[in-house]
C-alpha cells in the first residue's frame, strides 16, 4: 500500500455547479454559487426559503462558501440561513469555506457559531498487536512490494499478512506520520473486498502492520498462474473489485480515492 494511496477528497466544484438549476426556486443555489446578490435577494424576496437544499442537502450557504462569495453568504446569514446546517457528507458551510481557503467567510460563519465537524473528529490510534503474539521467526516470505516484504505469519492461530516497511521509509518521521494515518483510515473500513487491516505491532523497531491474509494472493498472483481467465471469473473479479472502489467512494464524510488501483494491490 502506498503512502498516498487512501485520500481524502472533498465534493468537487464541478459536481456543485452541475447540481444546480438555474431556474425555479432552485435559481437561489445557482445565484449563490455565482456570487450574483441580485439574483440571491430576488429569491428570498419572493419567499424562497434561504435553507432550501439541492439532493445532496447542500444549500445556498454551502455553495457561497465553497465558491467564496463573500457579499452573498453576508446576505443569506442576515436572511436566517442556517450556519450549521449539514450536507450529505457531514459538511457544514464552515468545511467548506476552510477546504477552499476562503479566510473571510471562514471567519464570518465561526463569529456567528459556525463549526467544522470535520475537524473535530478525532483521528484514532492504530490497534497496537502485542510482537509477542506474532511469530516472525518463522514467518514465509510471500511477496515483496514497493514498501517493503509481505510475509505469512500466525496471529493467535490464524494465518494472517505481515507487511514489514522498509527502514529508510519508516525511519523519516513525516513519511512514517503520513503512513500511521494511512493505516488509522484504512483500519476503520470494512467491506468483504477490502483486504481487512488488523493493527500494527507494537514493541518493535521496524514498522510491521498485519492484514487478513488472501490465500491466493494479487490478482496479479491469480492471472501469473492461471493466464487467460475465463469470462464469468473475470467479470466476478471486476464486480468485486467496482463494489471494494463503490465502497471506498461512498465513504463518510469523505470519499477515499485509491490512486493506485493495479492487479497486484
Ligand atoms: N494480504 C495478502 N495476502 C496474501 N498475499 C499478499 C497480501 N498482501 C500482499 N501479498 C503479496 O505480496 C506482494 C506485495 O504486496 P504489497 O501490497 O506489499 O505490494 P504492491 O503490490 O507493490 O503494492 P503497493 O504498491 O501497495 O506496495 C503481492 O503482490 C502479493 O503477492
Amino acid at each position: 500500500m502506498e503512502d498516498s494511496r487512501l485520500q481524502l477528497a472533498p465534493p468537487k466544484r464541478e459536481q456543485i455547479q452541475n447540481a444546480v438549476d438555474s431556474e425555479g426556486p432552485y435559481r437561489l443555489l445557482y445565484c449563490s454559487s455565482k456570487n450574483d446578490v441580485a439574483g440571491v435577494l430576488q429569491e428570498l424576496e419572493k419567499g424562497v426559503e434561504p435553507n432550501l437544499a439541492d439532493y445532496d442537502k447542500r444549500t445556498a450557504l454551502h455553495l457561497a462558501s465553497s465558491e467564496g462569495c463573500k457579499e452573498v453568504v453576508e446576505l443569506l446569514l442576515e436572511k436566517g440561513a442556517d450556519v450549521n446546517s449539514l450536507d450529505r457528507w457531514g459538511h457544514t458551510p464552515l468545511s467548506d469555506a476552510r477546504s477552499f481557503n476562503h479566510g473571510e467567510i471562514c471567519k464570518m460563519l465561526e463569529d456567528l457559531g459556525g463549526v467544522d465537524p470535520v475537524e473535530l473528529e478525532s483521528p484514532t490510534p492504530c490497534y497496537e498487536i502485542n510482537s509477542q503474539e506474532v511469530d516472525m521467526d518463522g514467518a514465509t516470505l510471500i511477496g515483496e512490494g514497493a514498501f517493503g516484504e509481505v510475509y505469512l505469519v500466525k496471529w493467535r492461530g490464524t494465518e494472517v499478512a505481515a507487511k514489514t516497511i522498509r527502514s529508510s521509509i519508516a525511519s523519516n518521521p513525516k513519511v512514517r506520520d503520513a503512513f500511521m494515518k494511512e493505516l488509522a483510515l484504512w483500519q476503520r473500513l470494512r467491506h468483504p473486498n477490502i483486504v481487512q487491516f488488523l493493527g500494527v505491532l507494537k514493541q518493535t523497531d521496524r514498522l510491521i502492520f498485519l492484514t487478513e491474509y488472501l490465500h491466493n494472493g494479487s490478482l496479479y498472483d491469480i492471472l501469473r498462474r492461471r493466464g487467460r481467465l475465463y469470462p464469468q471469473t473475470a467479470v466476478s473479479y471486476a464486480l468485486d473489485i467496482a463494489r471494494g472502489m463503490n465502497y471506498l467512494h461512498q465513504h463518510k464524510p469523505h470519499a477515499i480515492i485509491h490512486r493506485d488501483l493495479t492487479p497486484s494491490g
